[in-house]
């Protein structure tokens, strides 16, 4: 999720948002291009997914409480694309989610 931020606020060009992430993970996921990132990932599995996860809700907590607001915000960031690897790890579709929130 990155874009160039403008100093008086907003963003160069179009903010890629959570469901275009999803559709760029979910065709990584599915043409499995040399040197992504997610498709590592996903191939380390549930239990490696996991961990990133866990990882990431962690920073995000300390971002949170000791660091700028930007730097929260990219941490957060960090923690919905695993989250998103582990819903295409799981067979997940944004919808399955979405109808519990
Ligand atoms: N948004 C993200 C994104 N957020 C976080 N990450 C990865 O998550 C990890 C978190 O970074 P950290 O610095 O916290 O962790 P780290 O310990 O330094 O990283 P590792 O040593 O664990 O890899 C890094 O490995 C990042 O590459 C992401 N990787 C990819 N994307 C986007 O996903 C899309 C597909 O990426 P590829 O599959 O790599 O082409 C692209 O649009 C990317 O911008």
């Amino acid at each position: 999720m990155r874009s160039e931020a403008l100093p008086g606020g907003g963003y160069a060009g179009r903010v890629k948002t959570f469901d275009d992430l999803f559709a760029e993970l979910s065709r990584k996921a599915e043409t499995r291009p040399e040197g992504s990132g997610t498709v590592a990932e996903l191939d380390s599995g549930v239990h490696g997914i996991g961990k990133k996860v866990v990882e990431e809700a962690a920073e995000v907590w300390m971002a949170a409480e000791y660091e700028s607001k930007d730097e929260a915000a990219e941490e957060i960031s960090q923690l919905l694309y695993h989250l998103q690897v582990m819903m295409i790890a799981k067979g997940l579709t944004l919808e399955d989610v979405y109808r519990h929130l």
